[in-house]
Formats: structure tokens, C-alpha cells, sequence
């Protein structure tokens, strides 16, 4: 069973201080006894030293505390090995072995550390942090193109940032695709010693939800850069916690691949006390699917979303998108004598995805023990209604409510549609479909590289934004990739309204989760249909809005977003959905670069920077030749 809070033992520490304590003890009665031969008893001379060396055993022993305390270090190797994580047997990207990699247990203030050796022979790999804005360390942000180079194969890279904030986050892989193939995990930041959180609670788990495709994420890369188009489909299942059930019988299935026996296949079981109750950390993290997740019979509390104390509202089932997390409290009150269901159910998209099912199993019933009950079906897959009210429900904790700036400075209405592009089928923002650059935007930036990226920005909105008609399919006009940016004006207030659309496919809008890289933003609105610039901002929560990092674009709605560009840096915002960003679907955010110090030399293994004090000594070589 896991405690509330977990840190590494403090064994460590303590045999340190011992064996410097007792070196520098040994010292110093080693050079006393030679130096004060007048004292002739050498007990009496030891003994007068005891209590020099407890003191200097206690120093030792706190500052090593201290510096324990302050410093989380992790070695990580990355690399591809076969699992079967929901009985059908596939590369998957692992960390030490596992996917979910390692959970990061850290205290608000920690340094974490990860030195991360890419084993994965042929590929290259970057780690983004996911919800640490990292502040003062642009460069660690772990987003391939936009922050970074990417790591190379048999390299390692360290990551270094601070935890600033208590709270759920989430790590997971920023490079092409490659998070769907496993490559991710939890980050759980506990407040400082003698803080305490607005809600009371025995056990503190984290669970990430995801859902599993059998093809490679270079197949599905491939096929939606193909001309024809080739979708990724639905998931095969969803994983709780990294464990699955795909039904090997299902036609097409390649028997030697497929083993429902395998233990690894095993469901995923929480186990709990009854009476006790749990803060149950949920992730999503999901390469397409938004999720429903209940607990058979029992209630959810939920308290706390991507790092920020949430007015308590109790649900039956919870909606989560791809990029959020959410913190719950479930009391163990239910018939003690059974096990029950977790189940996680694509919802959003029609879908033929089954179900992820977990037993939420009552101390002493054995673990694998089924339920005796059918397990609950779930939401309606379209009920988008539900799914609104309980983004409106999200509010702040009213005892930590961060005050929302009254007005904005910039207001950037994004007009999310899909696009034909040569062929291709792109996902674009006001037109653009947005591409990386080779060169990673934090370097182009501070070393002056103009040239590796496009320098008219995309625009604000799209022109005849008032005539654009959101209910029916996109008229493909002007679409473009682009790899250009939007430069913001540092400690400036930033409005960011996200406006959905029709696809190409006749009455069909999606939803999707935009993440915001190096910021938390406050949600100060949604709404049905086409925003309207003068009316809708005097519907905004200036009140008591939810601070969050990820954030639903409602099907045919709105979402409108405030943040301050505070953080100097360069920060990639996008739908989390793998594909859609792979399709084009974001944008990157410029703020204060110049105030941004030296870049570590480490992020630039993809860029040629010649020092200028070079360039100048080989003009004047040149010169003189
Ligand atoms: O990006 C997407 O492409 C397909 C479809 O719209 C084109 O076939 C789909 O469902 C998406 O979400």
C-alpha cells in the first residue's frame, strides 16, 4: 500500500553523514593525540572529542537532508522492447523497462533530474515535462523543434527544471509520435513540508488512461502524410494504468500475436480499505480518444485539475481529455464483501473501441476476483451536453482563486478546420497548417537564425472571419503550411479564443484538448456555435475561473482562454490529439526570448552555431590573407 507521500529513505543521507563524521572524528583524535602528547590517557582525550563529533554528525546529517530534499535524480534509459499490454504483442517504447515509465515523486521547490539514454537504435526521442512551465529553463521543456534538438540515438541528455507548483502532471514523449508507443508517466508534486491541501484523504495513487494501437506509430505517420489519406481508425483498447484487454478472437487477428492468457494482460486492480478514502491522480493521455472513467457505485469528489484546487463538485463519471489531469477523492463505502468495475469508455467520436475495464478491488477479496455485475456501459458516446456541463462546472477552489487580469491586450481567435493541402488531409489554424522547423525555434531565436523559419506570422483571424460559416465543411481557401510564429509582447495579456468547426465530412465536428506549453491560463469561457467578439467576452468568468494547461474545444463551440506572456521562452500550443498535431494542428507562442540566458550547449545537436568572435577572427584571417 502507498503512502501519501512517498521520498527516497533517508539511508542515503544518513550513512553520508556517519562515515564523514567519523573520518573527520578519526582526524581529529589522530591529530589531538599526536599533538597534545601531555594528556596521557588516550580514552579521556576520545571522550573529550564526543561531543564535537555528534555535532558535526548532526550538521552533516542536515545539510545532506537539505540537498536530498532539494534534488530528485532519475537515470532513465529509453528503448524499444516487445509487450503484450493488452494481450497482443507489440513494440513498445519503454523507460527502465516499463511503460507507464517510472512515477515522479517529487515536493514543490524539488530540482528534478533525468539523465535520459536513448536506446532505441534508430530513432531519436525528446521528453516533454507536461504541465511544468519551467520557468527560467525554456530549454527543458523537452518539445523536439520547438526547445530542443532531439536526442540521438546511444545519447543521453539531462533534463534539469524545478517543480514549482504541487499538483498531477505528466511526462511523456514530444517526438513525432511516439508517445502512443508507450513512451510516458506520472509527475505528482506534494506541497512543502507543514502545507496542507483543502481536502482530507488517507491514500494518494496515480493512474494514467490511454488507449492502444497493434500498428506502429511509422505506419500510422505514414499513412496520414499518404496521398490518399490513410486515418489512424480507432484504438484497439484502452489501457488503464498500461494494462489492457484486446479480444484475441476478433477477425484478422494474427494468432501468434495474440495471447489472452498472458499475464501482462492481466487487468489493471486498484486495491483499497474499505471506509478509507483515496485521492485517485487520473491522467489522460491518450493518442486520439476522449474518455469517460467511473468507478461502479461509488461517487468521484473531484478537487484538483492540472494543478489547481477546484470548487469540489461530486460526478458519477468523469470526462477527460488527452493532455488533462484531474485529481478525485473515492470513499471505499460500497458492499465490502465484492469487487467492482473501473472502466474507461471512448466517448466524442462514434467508435468501435471496447471499453478498458480495471477491478476496483475491496481489501481482503482477492485481487482477481470479478465483479458479480455486469460492468456499467457508460455514457452516451454524443451526449456533448454532459460533457459541457462538467467543463462548466470546473471552477477555482474559492480559497485559491488566482486573480484574472480584467482585460487583454491581444484577443487571437484561432479558427480550427481541416484543409486538403496537396492532396493531403491537414488540420489548419486560420488556414494554417502548422509544420516544425529543423531548427528549433528557442536556437533560431537567441542565436539569430532567421532563415530557419518563416518570418510573417500566422495571423491573428482569418480574414471575413464574420461570413465563415462553422457549420458546414471547410471551403479550402488559402490553406497553407507554414512553420511561422506568433511573436507576443513580454508581460502582455493574451486572449486566445479557440473556434470550432465542421470537418471535411458533413455535420461532423470533433473535439479537441489544446495544450499550452510553459503556462497555466485561466478558462474564462465557453460557448456554443460562432463567437461573437462584441457580445461573448461579457459572458467571461472574471470571477472565479479555473487556472489549467489543456483545455476541450466543444464540438460547433468555443473555448476562450486568457494568459499572461510571462514566461521567456517559446512554447508550443496544440491539440493533443497525436495525429491532429501531426496533421498540422498548432501553433508556437513567442515571449521575452531576449531575456531567456545562455542555452545549454546540449539542446543543439541539430544546429551549426558559429560563435561570432569566430566569424570576425576568420574575417580578419581572410583579410589579411
Ligand atoms: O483528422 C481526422 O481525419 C479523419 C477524417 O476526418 C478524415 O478521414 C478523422 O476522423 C479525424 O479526426
Amino acid at each position: 500500500m502507498e503512502s501519501p507521500k512517498q521520498f527516497p529513505p533517508a539511508t542515503t543521507p544518513t550513512c553520508l553523514s556517519l562515515s564523514l563524521s567519523l573520518y573527520i572524528y578519526i582526524y581529529i583524535t589522530h591529530s589531538s593525540h599526536r599533538s597534545h602528547q601531555l594528556i596521557s590517557n588516550p580514552f579521556i582525550s576520545k571522550m573529550k572529542n564526543l561531543p564535537i563529533l555528534c555535532a558535526l554528525f548532526l550538521l552533516i546529517l542536515s545539510l545532506n537532508l537539505i540537498v536530498e530534499a532539494r534534488i530528485r535524480h532519475y537515470r532513465w534509459e529509453v528503448k524499444y522492447e516487445f509487450k503484450s499490454p493488452d494481450c497482443y504483442r507489440k513494440l513498445v517504447i519503454t523507460i527502465n523497462g516499463r511503460s507507464p515509465g517510472p512515477t515522479i515523486l517529487a515536493q514543490q521547490g524539488d530540482t528534478i533530474v533525468v539523465d535520459l539514454k536513448n536506446s532505441l537504435l534508430t530513432e531519436n526521442v525528446a521528453i516533454h515535462w507536461h504541465g511544468i512551465r519551467q520557468i527560467g529553463t525554456p530549454w527543458a521543456d523537452g518539445t523536439e523543434g520547438v526547445t530542443q534538438c532531439p536526442i540521438l540515438p546511444g545519447d543521453t541528455f539531462r533534463y534539469k527544471f524545478v517543480v514549482d507548483r504541487a499538483g498531477t502532471y505528466l511526462y511523456h514523449a514530444h517526438y513525432g509520435m511516439q508517445r502512443e508507443a508507450g513512451l510516458y508517466g506520472s509527475i505528482r508534486v506534494a506541497l512543502p513540508d507543514g502545507e496542507k491541501e483543502p481536502f482530507v484523504y488517507d491514500y494518494d495513487r496515480s493512474i494514467i488512461l490511454n488507449d492502444w494501437y497493434h500498428r506502429s506509430t511509422y505506419e500510422q505517420a505514414a499513412g496520414l502524410s499518404s496521398v490518399p489519406f490513410v486515418w489512424v481508425g480507432d484504438p484497439q483498447s484502452l489501457l488503464i494504468q498500461g494494462k489492457g484487454r484486446f479480444n484475441c478472437t476478433t477477425p484478422g487477428t494474427a494468432a501468434a500475436l495474440c495471447n489472452a492468457t498472458n499475464p501482462e494482460c492481466s487487468p489493471y486492480v486498484f486495491t483499497v480499505v474499505p471506509g478509507k478514502t483515496y485521492r485517485l491522480r487520473i491522467g489522460s493521455l491518450t493518442a486520439l480518444a476522449a474518455l469517460s472513467f467511473e468507478i461502479e457505485g461509488h461517487n468521484m469528489t473531484v478537487v484538483e485539475t492540472d494543478g489547481h484546487y477546484v470548487e469540489p463538485f461530486v460526478v458519477k463519471n468523469l470526462y477527460i481529455y488527452s493532455g488533462e489531469t484531474y485529481s478525485v477523492l473515492v470513499t471505499a463505502n460500497q458492499d465490502p464483501t465484492r469487487n467492482y468495475w473501473a472502466v474507461s469508455k471512448m466517448v466524442s467520436r462514434n467508435n468501435t473501441t471496447p471499453n478498458g475495464l480495471g477491478i476496483f478491488n475491496y481489501y481482503p477479496n482477492h485481487l482477481s476476483r470479478s465483479p458479480p455485475t455486469v460492468p456499467p456501459s457508460g455514457p452516451w458516446w454524443d451526449d456533448v451536453e454532459a460533457r459541457v456541463n462538467q467543463s462548466l462546472a470546473i471552477r477555482s477552489h474559492p480559497d485559491y482563486i488566482h486573480p484574472v487580469p480584467q482585460t487583454s491586450d491581444r484577443v487571437i481567435i484561432l479558427l480550427n478546420t481541416q484543409n486538403r493541402i496537396n492532396g493531403s488531409v491537414k488540420w489548419s489554424i486560420n488556414n494554417v497548417s502548422f509544420t516544425l522547423p529543423h531548427t528549433p525555434y528557442l536556437i533560431s531565436l537567441k542565436h539569430n537564425l532567421l532563415h530557419t523559419f518563416e518570418q510573417t506570422p500566422p495571423p491573428d483571424t482569418i480574414n471575413g472571419y464574420e461570413a465563415y460559416d462553422i457549420n458546414v465543411a471547410p471551403p479550402n481557401v488559402n490553406a497553407t503550411s507554414s512553420n511561422s510564429l506568433y511573436r507576443l509582447k513580454f508581460n502582455t495579456t493574451v486572449d486566445i479564443i479557440l473556434q470550432n468547426a465542421n470537418t471535411l465530412n458533413d455535420n461532423n465536428s470533433e473535439t479537441h484538448p489544446w495544450h499550452l506549453h510553459g503556462h497555466d491560463f485561466w478558462v474564462v469561457g465557453y460557448g456554443d456555435g460562432k463567437f461573437n467578439a462584441s457580445e461573448d467576452p461579457k459572458t467571461y468568468n472574471l470571477v472565479n475561473p479555473i487556472m489549467k494547461n489543456t483545455v476541450p474545444v466543444h464540438p460547433y463551440g468555443w473555448t476562450a482562454l486568457r494568459f499572461v506572456a510571462d514566461n521567456p521562452g517559446v512554447w508550443a500550443f496544440h491539440c493533443h490529439i497525436e495525429s491532429h498535431f501531426y496533421m498540422g494542428m498548432g501553433a508556437v507562442f513567442e515571449e521575452g526570448v531576449e531575456k531567456v540566458k545562455k542555452l545549454p550547449s546540449s539542446i543543439m545537436g541539430c544546429v551549426v552555431v558559429i560563435p561570432r568572435d569566430f566569424l570576425s577572427h576568420r574575417c580578419l584571417f581572410l583579410y589579411f590573407l
